[in-house]
């Protein structure tokens, strides 16, 4: 049975998903080292925030398949080492998007009304009601940095709530923006323009201190930010400085350069400064979509079925994954069969997407049939997720083209594979119960099953052939399950393809290409 290890908090519901498949161990507060000690026995991990997968809990997790997170942001994970060891790293890109974005707009009515003190200050026996003079939203204006899910949320209801919108994301259309109602502008003019400014964007090189001296000198003395996102989006000493000389009025923060906050200047400030500590997406309703939406997917990936938001895999909506389903396998196939062909070292894989397919996303397609490719030399170490690391390194050029115009199936794939060796294409579709077929192989059209034992023959069609190599195998006592012949002209070059019910013995092959007639031999094993 596959074994789970949950190491952050996380509802029981995705616990229970879980459990129908894995044996699950709860284990919240372990240190890195005894991540590292006990990663082995693991098949799969699930974390929130609060644990830190590093580069050495992942090469310590030999058996792992799957890291998934529930929550949004994958800052906490080596991604990219997790790619390179094939584990398929998963999230909850909308679980709690409305955790989040209510967050961001009580953090900016609990700072503009200064709940916190004011609450604190009652609670301490006062009834001080001059120290706690607000300001009010309605018809200031609301900077969004990163106009995706969450920020997208913030500006409906901070619209609603009466306040004008600007946005600040490159990655967005206009016609987007004017969705909702904001006003696309660059983040000089935002910075200079907002009475608040919420951010929403994930944390990268580019936006790590975007939030840096220079951006606070910008904004007006009556600015106020709120920072729901990522901690190290905002420089805090910077922050600190501009609040302690009150030339910003104000911040609310609930993520910080380093969680738990230990140590900061942060904590002297007065009521300009509203603290949680990483509460955005800490909801009931957020923390059971969350568990479902990643437990699930842990459960598909133990059960071998795909995850539908892998983050290190190409994404693919789920409804596409199951209209593509059957062509992965295709690609799968067809890259497999290739490869074993061109033998030796491919220095280029040409994929075209032909018919009714030429229309499809072709990415996934791609990486399946890499994985195919490489599965000869990598084994059961090539998966979806580091097919196409694997493959460039390999120096492996991939070209991808499509040509809708070809229509003897619903849709084909062909492949051809560029090596040291020499060049082979293989191409196949999918016939009306979904069965795949090899239509067609060097260019010569046939139209068979793959099997698990073939024997490719490159030949001249002329007669005798067919007989010397059923004699040839039958004198090695292996059987033919079937067998087909294609070309293109008669007398001409052609291939036969045979279905064997056993593996080639050694030494076999050399012996059909010295035949009369017979130019090359391959065996492709699947
Ligand atoms: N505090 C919490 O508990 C909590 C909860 C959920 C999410 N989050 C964080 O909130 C952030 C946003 O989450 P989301 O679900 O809305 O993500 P999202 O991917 O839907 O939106 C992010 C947006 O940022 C934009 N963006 C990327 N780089 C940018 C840049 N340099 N400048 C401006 N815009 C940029 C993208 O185009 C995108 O539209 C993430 O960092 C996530 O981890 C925090
Ligand atoms: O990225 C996220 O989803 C949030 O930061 C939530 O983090 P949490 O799961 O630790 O609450």
């Amino acid at each position: 049975m596959s074994k789970v290890l949950v190491s952050d908090p996380i509802d029981q519901v995705g616990i229970d998903i879980l459990s129908q498949v894995a044996q699950v161990d709860v284990k919240t507060g372990l240190s890195p080292e005894e991540l590292v000690r006990i990663m082995p026995e693991y098949d799969a991990l699930m974390i929130r925030s609060g644990t830190r997968v590093t580069k050495e809990i992942i090469e310590a997790g030999k058996q792992l398949k799957i890291i998934g997170r529930a929550g949004v942001g994958v800052d906490n994970v080596d991604v990219p080492a997790a790619t390179r060891q094939g584990i398929v790293v998963v999230n909850s890109p909308e679980g709690n998007t409305i955790a989040a974005a209510e967050h961001a707009l009580a953090m900016m009515l609990s700072l503009s009304r200064h709940i916190p003190d004011a609450n604190a200050s009652v609670k301490s026996g006062q009834w001080d009601r001059k120290s706690f003079i607000g300001t009010e939203v309605y018809k200031k204006t609301l900077g969004v940095v990163g106009l995706g899910k969450i920020g997208s949320h913030v500006a409906t209801v901070a619209k609603a709530m009466g306040m004008k919108i600007l946005a600040y994301d490159p990655f967005i259309s206009v016609e987007r923006a004017e969705e909702l109602d904001a006003r696309l502008v660059e983040l000089d003019l935002l910075f200079q323009e907002a009475d608040y400014i919420t951010l929403h964007i994930p944390k990268t090189p580019e936006t790590t201190h975007l939030i840096n001296a220079e951006a606070l000198a910008k904004m007006k003395p009556t600015t106020r930010i709120i920072n729901c996102s990522r901690g190290g989006i905002i420089d805090e000493a910077a922050l600190a400085e501009v609040l302690k000389e009150g030339k910003i009025a104000g911040a609310a923060l609930d993520v910080f350069e380093t969680e738990p906050l230990g140590e900061s200047s942060l904590k002297s400030l007065g009521k300009n400064l509203v603290l949680t500590p990483h509460l955005g997406a800490s909801t009931a309703e957020a923390q059971v979509n969350v568990a479902i939406d990643v437990a699930e997917q842990i459960r598909d990936v133990l059960l071998g079925l795909p995850a539908r938001s892998a983050v290190n895999i190409p994404g693919l909506r789920p409804d596409v994954l199951e209209k593509l389903r059957p062509y992965l396998q295709l690609a799968e196939t067809l890259g497999n069969m290739v490869g074993q062909l061109a033998g030796g070292r491919i220095d280029s894989l040409n994929i075209r997407l032909q018919g009714e397919l030429a229309t499809n996303q072709s990415q996934p397609l791609i990486v399946a049939a890499l994985k195919g490719l490489l599965s000869q030399a990598l084994r059961e170490r090539v998966n979806y997720v580091n097919a196409s690391i694997e493959a460039k390194e390999r120096g492996i050029r991939v070209i991808e083209t499509r040509d809708a115009s070809i229509r003897d199936y619903s849709g084909s794939l062909h492949l051809e594979a560029q090596g040291t060796l020499g060049e082979h294409s293989v191409t196949g579709a999918l016939l009306g119960d979904g069965e795949i077929h090899i239509t067609s192989i060097d260019e010569f059209p046939i139209n068979v099953p793959p099997s698990p034992h073939m024997l490719f023959t490159l030949h001249r069609d002329m007669p005798g052939i067919i007989g010397n190599i059923g004699s040839l195998l039958g004198s090695f006592n292996v059987n033919i399950a079937s067998m087909q012949v294609g070309r293109k002209i008669v007398r001409g070059d052609a291939v036969m393809v045979l279905s064997l019910d056993d593996p080639l013995p050694e030494g076999i092959l050399s012996e059909i290409t010295k035949i009369p007639g017979i130019r090359d031999a391959y065996t492709v094993t699947l």
